[in-house]
């Protein structure tokens, strides 16, 4: 289903006064693909993720997947929200953030089990999804005994092992070095194609996105450009704007 952000805004309170971290922003991402999320620091690249999943109320304006009703608005209860976010949206943040004492085949099956999944059917499909991520060897190993890019595609697995509508990644890359972090790029463009997921992924580092389908530009909390997709090999950013 396509991910449609409707007119966000996000105020923060700041002080006496207040402080726009998004600013009208209207975006499509496509069933399927993948939109990266650029912009310098404190542009409000996190802050639109937050109000995609749910995270936090936009201030105004709205999210909706395919031509549903709007599943996030300025009045969306918690606890709608949370049930949203574990039916439809799976996250990737710039730390795995795994449970230390559970292997991977394990952090997988513990949000299965909070869906409400069958132990059996759960075990078998989280297994199938850390073999589509390359840790089919690893499924018994816990995080500590992982490297990095590992527990990084442990965080992916998880994410999409609930099949989700949308997948939201935060910065997935920086703890990684340039070979490793396009891997994780690639790997996430692939699968969310695979599983028709709308993929959102905010990146500071544009070397290691070629694989990803459109690229959009945050500054000061407004969309600025929009490229098209580049074909394998050519730089980034030579696309014509829209
Ligand atoms: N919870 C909050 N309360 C108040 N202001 C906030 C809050 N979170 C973020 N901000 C402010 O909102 C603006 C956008 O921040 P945000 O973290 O979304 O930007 P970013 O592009 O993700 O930055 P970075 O790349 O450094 O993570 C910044 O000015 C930031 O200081």
């Amino acid at each position: 289903m396509d991910l449609h952000l409707e007119h966000v805004t996000l105020v923060y309170p700041d002080g006496e006064s207040t402080l726009t971290a998004v600013d009208d922003v209207s975006l499509t991402v496509p069933s399927g693909t993948t939109t990266a999320l650029l912009g310098p620091s404190g542009s409000g690249k996190s802050s639109l993720l937050a109000v995609a999943g749910g995270l936090t109320p936009p201030t105004s304006g709205s999210v909706t997947l395919g031509d549903g009703e709007p599943l996030f608005t300025t009045t969306t209860t918690r606890d709608v929200a949370t049930r949203a976010r574990l039916d439809r949206i799976g996250f990737v943040f710039q730390q795995p953030q795994l449970i230390a004492s559970l292997t991977a085949l394990e952090q997988l099956e513990l949000l299965s089990h909070l869906r409400g999944k069958r132990p059996s059917a759960a075990r078998e499909h989280a297994l199938s999804v850390l073999d589509a991520v390359g840790l089919g060897p690893w499924a018994h190993k816990r995080p500590g005994t992982l490297s990095g890019g590992q527990r990084q595609r442990v965080a992916i697995a998880r994410a999409l092992a609930g099949s989700p509508d949308v997948l939201l990644v935060d910065e997935p890359t920086s703890a990684l070095d340039h070979e490793r972090g396009t891997e994780i790029i690639e790997l996430i463009t692939s699968l969310a194609r695979e599983l028709g997921a709308a993929t959102l992924l905010v990146s500071h580092d544009e070397s290691t996105l070629d694989a990803v389908d459109r690229r959009e530009q945050l500054v000061d909390g407004r969309l600025v450009e929009t490229s098209p997709r580049t074909s394998p090999g050519t730089s980034p950013g030579t696309g014509e704007a829209a």
